[in-house]
């Protein structure tokens, strides 16, 4: 069973919502990525998004995309990206690692080798931005072959039988889009995230994880009452962002903390 299988499977049986923050590896500097990632889970993260630095970030705001450019400065790329999984995962063997990334660096990589060494390094899932799920069908094979899941998104604009295509291809969990435009962007309608995830929930038993918009603790638990996985991402950039290298494990921990316990209240 895979480990994104496993977490969510044991999440029901305590009847709990998954707690998934993102940050861009690298950010700020690639010597805090690994220890950032430990604390995240010490904190109550049970899956982490760990996007791969990117020039050309099309659906992340400024916030990402800072972030990006802050580990671009140091040559943060795929590879080093999977190296900062591998040495994570000699230390946590359960935890499932997500990489969030745009099909470029893949391609350059080639994606036959990315798929080996993303299993080499004990990635978990794979979600890939700008690949259409209709023309990833090959990528998605080669996942699959070495036990990755491939997390697709579903947004407010995805057409009732593109959702059926997407599903039908997705492992591990779908990620619901809340709302239009960028992450990091204004405030999701909960009623309206409420509505869409009850459609999908129709087409698939894939659990369902929701992100953009997530910026309290308020609003995750709201988000944790409609969906399995609540996605934080430009909070916790921002977190990062306004640390010292002093205060980022801390303030970092903090933050998941808080929106740990959001999550668990009834
Ligand atoms: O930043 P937000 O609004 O909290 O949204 C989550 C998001 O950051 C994270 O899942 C993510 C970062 N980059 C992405 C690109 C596409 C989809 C999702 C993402």
């Amino acid at each position: 069973m895979s480990r994104i299988k496993t977490c969510f499977a044991n999440l029901k049986q305590t009847g709990k919502k998954a707690l998934i923050p993102y940050i861009t590896a690298g950010d700020p500097h690639p010597k805090h990525t690994i220890d950032l990632m430990h604390a995240m889970v010490k904190a109550g993260a049970d899956i982490i998004e760990l996007g791969v630095p990117f020039s050309d970030p099309m659906a992340d705001g400024p916030v990402i995309q800072r972030a990006s450019e802050r580990a671009l400065v140091h040559k943060v790329g795929l590879r080093s990206v999977l190296g900062f999984v591998k040495e994570f995962r000699t230390q946590n063997a359960i935890t499932p690692v997500v990489l969030m990334g745009y099909a470029n660096p893949i391609e350059a990589m080639g994606v036959e080798k990315f798929a080996d060494m993303a299993q080499s390094a004990g990635v978990d899932g794979v979600l890939t931005v700008d690949y259409p799920p209709e023309e990833s069908v090959d990528f998605v094979t080669l996942l699959k072959a070495r036990d990755i899941d491939p997390i697709f998104l579903l947004s407010p604009t995805t057409e009732p039988s593109r959702i059926d295509t997407i599903v039908h291809q997705a492992s591990g969990f779908v990620y619901y889009v809340s709302l239009k435009g960028v992450t990091g962007a204004g405030n999701l309608d909960i009623a309206e995230v409420a509505d869409r995830v009850a459609a999908i929930r129709l087409k698939t038993d894939l659990p369902i994880g929701v992100g953009f918009g997530v910026r309290d603790a308020a609003t995750a638990k709201l988000v944790g009452k409609i969906a399995d996985a609540v996605v934080v991402g430009s909070r916790m950039v921002q977190a990062v962002e306004q640390s010292t290298e002093d205060n980022l494990l801390e303030n970092v921990s903090t933050l998941v903390a808080e929106l740990r316990r959001a999550i668990d209240e009834i």
